[in-house]
């Protein structure tokens, strides 16, 4: 139905800290006119400055609440992911072969940092040549299109991105490095603005490019708050 207001899903875990994760997606959708549904998979225990504890939610309960938003939504666009950055893994080591072996085949769009990036290909990132290769690597994976986050890559004055898409051609995106260790929830916030903007019917690029404008403004414009959340209201 044309006339019904937009409607996006993130699969996500709860981030006690509001930064990342579940709440990073629910704000982010929100914040781009967006209806935000989710499901939660796991709960975490977590502030700014990293995740203390975490528990995984019986599948019934997840099951069910995929049942629920069938029976009523109409939604246009889902994301999931759960690996946080700077080494602190929220899956398990064999979910990891079924993210590369049975949801990435089914995205439209995957968007891994480098470390994400490393582990599903086995490649790795020194210089941003190597992303270009990762790229291609993780597109073999069966996903259509790809989006390899450079933030990772120390050394440099710019945070640069690489995107990969369906028919083969590819765009790199630059902003300045923003000096600073307040970084919680970039990831979630890209791909939450993405999936908002594709929930909305604006092309992929469009949709893509406008989310690193979004995530490089959030760093930006920082809230003092604890050590370090992004501003989801900064535009
Ligand atoms: N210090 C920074 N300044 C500006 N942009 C950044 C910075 N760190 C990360 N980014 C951008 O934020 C997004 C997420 O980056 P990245 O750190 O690679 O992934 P993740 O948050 O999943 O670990 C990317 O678009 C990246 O270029
Ligand atoms: C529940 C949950 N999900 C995902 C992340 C990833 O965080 P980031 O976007 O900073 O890599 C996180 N820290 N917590």
């Amino acid at each position: 139905m044309t006339n019904e207001f937009p409607q996006a899903l993130t699969i996500a875990g709860s981030d006690s800290g509001g930064g990342a994760g579940m709440q990073a997606d629910l704000k982010t959708i929100q914040m781009r006119h967006v209806f935000a549904t989710m499901v939660v998979v796991a709960v975490t225990a977590q502030n700014t400055l990293g995740v203390q504890d975490a528990l995984a939610l019986p599948t019934e309960i997840i099951d069910a609440q995929f049942a629920s938003l069938a029976d009523d939504f109409k939604i246009r666009a889902a994301k999931t992911g759960m690996i946080a950055k700077g080494g602190a893994k929220l899956l398990a080591d064999e979910a990891i072969t079924t993210v590369k072996e049975e949801l990435s085949p089914l995205a439209t769009l995957v968007t891994p940092n480098l470390p994400e990036a490393e582990a599903l290909t086995g490649l790795k990132a020194e210089r941003p040549a190597d992303m270009v290769k990762i790229g291609q690597a993780l597109q073999k994976l069966g996903p259509k299109n790809v989006l390899v986050k450079g933030g990772h890559l120390g050394g440099d004055q710019a945070a640069s991105d690489f995107v990969l898409m369906e028919d083969g051609t590819s765009f790199w995106m630059t902003s300045p490095r923003i000096d600073t260790v307040r970084t919680h929830g970039t990831g979630d916030t890209i791909s939450a603005c993405i999936t908002a903007e594709l929930a909305k019917g604006v092309g992929l690029e469009q949709a893509i490019r406008t989310a690193k404008g979004y995530v490089e403004a959030t760093i930006r414009d920082t809230i003092q708050v604890g050590h370090g959340p992004l501003n989801h209201w900064a535009l």
